[in-house]
């Protein structure tokens, strides 16, 4: 396993964010999944040896991660709110990342900065790039880290149609590479086609469920809700991964 939580806690102050999280992930895309505000990136911070843990066991390649530098230099964390160098232009940005994780990919990154038609987000400063040029920086970076662990954050926020494609499609192309990549969404549409599972965080703070696209061939959707296969109606519909994680988005 990459990635072994039990009972991992985590709190702000008063506020319990985490409340005993039990995880064990390998190699594949999984999506983190769960309203805003359950603590997705609170999680994804703790793995990625940010922050620390209240309370509970998180190991990570079978050790603590926490400011861990055997860990932390397998382990790549960004998303479109990663606080990269306001006053570096996108390529000092993305040259500093090629410095910093030895697997580095530098044929990836060309071919990422050239699908994403990058060219004005390479020159101008980090803090000046829209939503959509950071998120671009974001994937750039991740993916071509080359990492063991590569933790996404909600990384597509403002991409276009054209460029949500682009990442989708090279995201596509890590699976069964050995990678273990997990990426916090609330894309479940577009998400449901490149996972592996969906691991939904529940209201309580504590995983509410794990699925796999196999789960969802127990289910039938019919009029909008989903029941078991063997209640379905004879005209229901098989049910999808997206329509199971929805679901389960929906009760917890
Ligand atoms: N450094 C911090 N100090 C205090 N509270 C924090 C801190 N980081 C996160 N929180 C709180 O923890 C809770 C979970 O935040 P987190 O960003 O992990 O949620 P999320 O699931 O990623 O949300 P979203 O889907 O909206 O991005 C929120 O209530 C947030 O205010």
């Amino acid at each position: 396993m990459t990635i072994h939580t039990s009972q991992l806690t985590r709190a702000f102050g008063t506020q319990n964010v985490l409340n005993g999280v039990d995880l064990d992930l390998g190699p594949g895309i999984h999506g983190l999944l769960g309203r805003n505000g359950v603590g997705k990136s609170t999680l994804l911070r703790i793995i990625a040896g940010q922050l620390k843990p209240t309370s509970g066991t998180v190991e990570v390649f079978g050790q603590r991660p926490f400011d861990n530098a055997r860990v932390m230099d397998r382990t790549c964390l960004t998303g479109v709110d990663t606080a990269y160098p306001g006053s570096w232009s996108g390529a000092d940005v993305i040259k500093g990342a090629r410095l910093r994780y030895r697997p580095w990919d530098q044929q990836l990154a060309d071919a990422l900065t050239a699908d994403f038609a990058m060219d004005q987000a390479l020159e101008t400063r980090y803090g000046k790039l829209s939503r959509g040029q950071r998120a671009m920086v974001a994937i750039v970076i991740g993916l071509a880290a080359g990492t063991d662990l590569l933790l996404l954050d909600e990384p597509y926020v403002g991409l276009d149609t054209h460029n949500t494609d682009v990442f989708y499609r090279h995201l596509l192309a890590q699976a069964g590479t050995g990678r273990t990549i997990v990426m916090a969404t609330h894309h479940i549409e577009d998400a449901a086609k490149v996972l592996d599972t969906a691991v939904v965080l529940g209201r309580e703070g504590t995983v509410a469920k794990q699925c796999a696209p196999e789960d969802a061939d127990a289910f039938a959707v019919a009029g909008g809700e989903l029941l078991p296969i063997d209640d379905a109606t004879r005209h229901a519909r098989p049910a999808r991964f997206d329509d199971l994680i929805e679901h389960y988005l929906e009760v917890y």
